[in-house]
């Protein structure tokens, strides 16, 4: 019988609906209190180590949590399930899939409706994350997220529906599984990059959205002994409005290493287009493109790359390299 790891960190999957029909956190974890679900097949040990909203999760928790799991590999568990808010879940997904070895499946779950509502789907979801984390072929694929009877990758997963529960989506590639008849089914293979065994997270690391008409004043705003790094959400392929590059080009300056990724949903970042803000000039202007990544999956991988302490050419290639 394989031992499974029980994370709990809050979350609408630990939540509860009042009379008021306002969701709140709730002192004792009702998920946790679930033990029955998969007795006899699993032996689930529970860590209720967080009770947070997801919105007050930082990358200090996240760095806790790697933690925590890395000591539960060093004393032999057989897979690890972590329960969530989804509003940032994404984020953490992708901290511990840059972060741990991959040595055992960790999976990733959470909730849309709370433990008391009607069709509420957060114990439908942890059992079937439990499933695929004690699941053989879940071994070497990363860091998964759980979510609807689909099985995500942490790196390209991100959430798409403030309320639906199939908010949970992966454009451009898909999920590389799903869950059926109690079982986990892969169809996609995750090719996999480097880890980055850190143990610290570096502050200073932003992210910006590009809009028509944008200029240099956020940027010049950010431009602080205390930045660290910064992600645009470029227009399109990767572009910018002209407006912005004085600004961009004085950060750049003070090597302060600026990432750039799509705001689009759908596609990457590139240097296909050569005019004023084109990818082209910004690539040559020192921008890292980063393929495949949306802004605040960059902003994780820049910020793990700063903690690891790389910079330069290192950084850039750790960053950009998202897709192979
Ligand atoms: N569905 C959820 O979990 C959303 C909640 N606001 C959270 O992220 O904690």
């Amino acid at each position: 019988m394989k031992t499974i790891l029980a994370i709990h960190t809050g979350g609408t999957i630990s939540m509860s609906q009042n009379e008021k029909g306002e969701v709140v956190p709730n002192d004792d974890n009702p998920i946790a209190d679930q033990q029955v679900i998969l007795q006899g097949q699993i032996n689930l040990i529970t860590d209720e180590m967080f009770n947070l909203p997801s919105p007050h999760v930082t990358p200090a928790v996240m760095l806790a949590i790697k933690q925590r799991i890395m000591k539960a590999i060093d004393e032999g568990i057989d897979g690890v399930v972590i329960t969530h808010g989804t509003d940032t879940l994404e984020e953490t997904a992708y901290f511990l899939d840059l972060t741990l070895p991959n040595t055992i499946p960790v999976v990733v779950t959470g909730a849309m409706r709370s433990s008391n509502e009607i069709g509420s789907d957060g114990l439908y979801n942890f059992r079937n994350a439990i499933l695929v984390a004690a699941t053989d072929e879940s071994y070497g694929k990363g860091v998964l997220v759980v979510m609807n009877d689909e099985i995500h990758t942490a790196r390209y997963v991100t959430k798409t529906h403030t309320t639906n529960v199939a908010t949970f989506r992966t454009p451009t590639f898909g999920p590389i599984g799903i869950v059926t008849q109690n079982k986990a089914k892969y169809f996609q293979e995750l090719i996999r990059t480097e880890v980055a065994d850190i143990n610290r997270v570096v502050k200073g690391v932003f992210l910006i959205k590009a809009y028509a008409g944008m200029d240099g004043e956020l940027f010049d705003a950010i431009n602080q002994p205390t930045t660290n790094g910064l992600v645009i959400e470029g227009l399109g392929a990767g572009n910018l409005p002209p407006q912005t590059l004085p600004a961009i080009q004085r950060l750049l300056a003070k090597h302060i290493p600026i990432v750039l990724v799509s705001r689009c949903y759908n596609g990457v970042a590139q240097a296909i287009y050569d005019y004023e803000g084109g990818g082209i000039q910004l690539k040559k202007m020192g921008m890292i493109l980063c393929q495949g990544l949306n802004g605040q999956k960059a902003r994780i991988k820049l910020l793990v790359g700063l903690s690891d302490g790389k910079h330069g050419e290192k950084l850039a290639e750790f960053v950009r390299n998202a897709i192979s």
